[in-house]
């Protein structure tokens, strides 16, 4: 297994332990649950840990009005954050490790991945994660956050249209993105309009933390904006959309109505 570096202990502080811990897990059962190549083993710090880990900064700490999603137990004082397709538990665990005064809901689809997920969040007593099996679209009106968070899981006009019915009012979708984050945010600038975004950016996270900084597309909902509506669709008035509309439509299937409104887009770019 290889070494903390010297950022995690800055990262998780007094819950390095247990990032060591989510590590090993990573690094050995992980990869023989075929959960995480074995050739990531050497970069699981610095290209899955931290990276995912930064994206702390980008959420705000808990008021202690709960912020509670609408699939969250009541009485919790943390704030709810809907991890989609966990996979390893990656953003998710990184970020339950790293904030205790988060809960992390990880909504996963793939019943090996959620075993193996239950498993470790057991193996090291994290009480601030939930796991659910199940894709994102099925908990549209039955989980709700202010913040959901994706890495690796589709391109921004599918994953908004998954995810952004998770979204509370005034919520943000922050999904972990590569080099193409910007030019996949111009390119379904219509779409994610259709679906209820109001503004959408690129943020860097991790300064002096992770080399590259970990890149993240940055959508948000308007204050108005209702959990659990699904406007538009996947890719709607997207080349993929509007392909996909026409296969649904060849299949006797009618494709998914659309709100037109058109809010304002933010393009600030920052890195
Ligand atoms: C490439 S993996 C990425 C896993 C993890 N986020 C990471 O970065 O290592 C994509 C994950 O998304 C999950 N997934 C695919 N479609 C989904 C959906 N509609 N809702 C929730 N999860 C989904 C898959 O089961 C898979 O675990």
């Amino acid at each position: 297994m290889p070494a903390a570096p010297e950022a995690a202990g800055t990262v998780f502080g007094d819950r390095l332990p247990l990032a060591v811990a989510f590590c090993e897990q990573l690094a050995t059962t992980g990869v023989s649950h075929g959960l995480i190549g074995p050739r990531e083993v050497p970069r699981l710090w610095e290209r899955h840990i931290l990276n995912c880990a930064v994206v702390a900064e980008l959420i705000p700490a808990a008021t202690g009005d709960g912020g509670v999603g609408a699939g969250a137990s009541s009485g919790e004082t943390r704030l709810s954050v809907i991890d989609v397709g966990s996979g390893a538990g990656l953003p998710g665990l990184a970020l339950a490790i790293a904030r205790p005064d988060l809960h992390l809901h990880l909504v996963e689809p793939m019943l090996r991945r959620t075993t193996w997920l239950q498993s470790v969040v057991d193996e090291l007593a994290l009480d601030n994660v939930t796991v659910h099996r199940g894709r994102a679209e099925e908990f549209a009106g039955r989980l709700s956050a202010p913040v959901v968070t994706a890495r690796a899981v589709a391109r921004i006009d599918r994953l908004a249209a998954w995810c952004l019915p998770l979204l509370d009012p005034a919520g943000v979708l922050l999904a972990l993105k590569g080099s193409s984050a910007q030019e996949e945010l111009d390119e379904e600038a219509g779409a994610l309009a259709r679906l209820g975004a109001t503004s959408f950016d690129v943020v860097g996270c991790g300064d002096g933390l992770v080399e590259p900084a970990t890149v993240v597309a940055r959508v948000a909902v308007s204050p108005e904006h209702r959990p659990g509506v699904v406007s538009g669709g996947a890719g709607a008035g997207s080349a993929g959309g509007r392909a996909r509309d026409a296969r649904k439509a060849r299949s006797g299937k009618s494709a998914k109505s659309g709100r037109a409104e058109r809010p304002g887009q933010g393009r600030r770019r920052s890195t």
